[in-house]
């Protein structure tokens, strides 16, 4: 089965679970996996339908699968993930008076992955992204890309890697006419321009606002343009940072699964990393997690040697340690700290976390979350 037809699939399994809101960004991207004007033409057709008629989810299910059966039938040239697209040895930087540095970095990416770059405020993050980026210079290492075709010069460089900081700059005029001028600069055709940017507009849940101004978009929805902006450029490696700042639970969920399946674009992939304070979020998306801690890197790759196997569990819990230690008397505990809010708790590597759920839970213990951070980048936050 191809790339293409196996999105489609899991498509029609969404709406065949009557799934409609994340069933449908995920029809927009296979329409714009096909490339074809049509196919975008009837998918914003159908957006704009959805979004006046939102309570006809019958219909909607109907008129989605209509479209999927067109869709499915267009063949999608896919594109191979098998080489790195970045590659950064050994990646060393000071700023002047060695206040600073970071590094060594290494980091290899290829199209289709993402990877999450998490650390306490200050420890480096920004700076990585802007090396990778080729906004900063660095001390000492490689960085090499390989791009589908060598960029002619900066500017074109710059359309294929791209950076997206935390705060962006104000622009002028509506969402839609900033978009359309992107394309307007690449020498798309009106008609061509009109038909992409409101594509990019419905598939990145921008329907609603396309006519507003910078003033009036809250910043989730700025960073929502920023993205639109940027992919209508059909960038390779996309850098961003902390793009769930400012924003609720919930849209950070949203905009995270927008991420990951506009990356795994069967025809256009991109490698994207992005950097965040939102740990579980993040790595729920990410094929690599990048800790750093006072500019040094780890990964969550190391998690899985055998001397990292203890069963560590974070519980945030109003009862006392005295009273854990009691729950927890048969167990093989290592260590139980308290980080001033949540208590973590080391096993040896033979606990069963359900056992500890169940031990917990005959005791009565009061709890108000327990999770199971063994294989999460969490560990190094707590260590
Ligand atoms: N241009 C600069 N000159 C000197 N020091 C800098 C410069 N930019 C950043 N730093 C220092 O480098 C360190 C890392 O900063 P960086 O912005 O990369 O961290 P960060 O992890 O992105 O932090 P945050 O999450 O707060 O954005 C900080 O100590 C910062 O003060």
């Amino acid at each position: 089965m191809t790339k293409h037809q196996h999105r489609v699939n899991e498509v029609y399994h969404f709406f065949d679970n009557k799934d409609t809101v994340l069933g449908f960004r995920k029809l927009l991207d296979c329409a714009m996996d096909t490339q074809n004007m049509q196919i975008y033409k009837e998918a914003i057709e159908l957006t704009d339908w959805k979004e006046k008629y939102p309570t006809y989810t019958e219909e909607l299910i109907e008129k989605s699968k209509n479209l999927l059966q067109k869709i499915e039938k267009i063949p999608v040239h896919e594109h191979s993930l098998e080489k790195s697209v970045l590659r950064a040895r050994n990646i060393l930087k000071s700023y002047g008076s060695n206040r600073f540095s970071l590094g060594p970095v290494s980091v290899e990416i290829n199209k289709g992955q993402v990877y999450g770059l998490v650390g306490e405020n200050g420890n480096g993050k920004t700076t990585l992204l802007r090396i990778l980026a080729k906004e900063i210079s660095f001390n000492e290492g490689e960085l090499n890309y390989s791009f589908n075709v060598e960029p002619k010069d900066e500017y074109d460089l710059r359309t294929k890697l791209v950076y997206i900081p935390q705060r962006t700059e104000k622009w002028y005029g509506s969402l839609k006419d900033n978009l359309k001028f992107v394309l307007s600069n690449y020498g798309v055709k009106p008609e061509e321009n009109e038909t992409r940017t409101l594509m990019m507009i419905a598939r990145l849940g921008l329907w609603n606002y396309k006519h507003l101004k910078w003033s009036e978009l809250s910043s989730g929805y700025k960073m929502r343009f920023e993205l639109a902006r940027t992919l209508l450029r059909q960038p390779e490696i996309l850098l961003l940072d902390e793009p769930l700042a400012n924003l609720d639970v919930l849209a950070q969920q949203v905009i995270l699964e927008d991420l990951k399946s506009i990356a795994n674009s069967v025809n256009n992939p991109i490698a994207l990393i992005l950097s965040s304070q939102q740990l579980y979020e993040v790595e729920k998306v990410s094929d690599k997690v990048i800790f750093l801690k006072n500019g040094q890197y780890k990964d969550n790759s190391e998690l899985q040697n055998a001397e990292n196997s203890h069963l560590i569990i974070e519980i945030d819990t109003p009862e006392s340690r005295e009273k854990l230690l009691e729950v927890f008397k048969d167990f093989n505990l290592e260590k139980l700290n308290f980080n001033g809010g949540v208590y973590v708790a080391y096993f040896s590597s033979e606990t069963e976390f359900y056992d500890v759920i169940s031990a917990l839970g005959n005791a009565r213990t009061e709890l108000v979350y327990i999770r199971n951070i063994s294989s999460s980048t969490r560990r190094f936050f707590v260590n």
